[in-house]
């Protein structure tokens, strides 16, 4: 990642995630919140323990690291960045924002979701104190209907007043769930996900046994 963006980008998108694998869901979620919002570039974060997921046996931080990494190489707007990944303990979000507020404190940061994530956003650790340092995208998601969660939010938490922002994005039922069950019972995944991304996580033997 390069840390200093200054000059070069005002407006940046945070697309964090566990990533086991990255996928189509994901990369068309990033693409699609750039455009619609102008932003200069999207940085992707893997997790490195990811604070909400109890499933046993996820993949090592490098692996889903390295994944990110060859499947964002060809979009000069998408970046990675190490920060999750290299911290001890569980990676609460707050955390990372706090930091990176301290980087770029003049930037509009957006942290972009699937609107499952964006369902649960009240459980995440100091939640109110997220929405102090970034406003949210929220990207439909097939089986995870928002529309109530967007006409009550404001009136129950006042605090993310203007700081949701609904994104429409080409529905994808993608999820890693499934690319690691098909992997597990030998099925297709080619299509889901980066082709990049398909030879590597072959090649790592991923997701055979989990
Ligand atoms: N198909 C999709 N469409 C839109 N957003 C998605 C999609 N898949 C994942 N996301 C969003 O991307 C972010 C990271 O998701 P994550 O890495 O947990 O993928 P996942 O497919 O949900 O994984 P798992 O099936 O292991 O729970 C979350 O905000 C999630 O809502
Ligand atoms: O900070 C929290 O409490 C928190 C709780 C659940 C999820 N998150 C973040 O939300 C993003 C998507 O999470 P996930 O579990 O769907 O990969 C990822 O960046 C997580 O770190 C953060």
């Amino acid at each position: 990642m390069n840390n200093d963006l200054k000059g070069k980008v005002n407006r940046l998108g945070i697309m964090g995630g566990t990533f086991d694998p990255i996928h189509y869901g994901h990369l068309v979620a990033a693409e699609m919140a750039r455009a619609e919002f102008k932003l200069d570039k999207v940085l992707f974060i893997p997790t490195g323990t990811p604070p909400h997921k109890n499933r046993k046996g996820i993949s090592d931080a490098e692996l889903r690291f390295e994944m990110v990494k060859r499947a964002i190489q060809d979009n000069p707007s998408f970046d990675i960045s190490r920060l999750e990944i290299e911290r001890e303990g569980p990676s609460y979000t707050v955390e990372t924002l706090r930091v990176l507020r301290r980087m770029w404190p003049e930037h509009e940061l957006y942290f972009i979701t699937g609107s499952d994530a964006l369902l649960e956003i009240f459980s995440w650790r100091e939640a109110e104190e997220i929405f102090r340092l970034i406003e949210f995208i929220g990207a439909a998601r097939p089986g995870f209907d928002a529309s109530d969660f967007f006409l009550k939010v404001q009136q129950e938490h006042p605090e993310t007043k203007g700081k949701i922002h609904y994104l429409e994005v080409p529905a994808l039922a993608i999820s890693s769930t499934d690319i690691r069950a098909r992997v597990r019972r030998g099925e297709p995944i080619r299509y889901l996900l980066p082709e990049a991304v398909r030879l590597y996580l072959a090649q790592h033997k991923l997701y055979t046994d989990t």
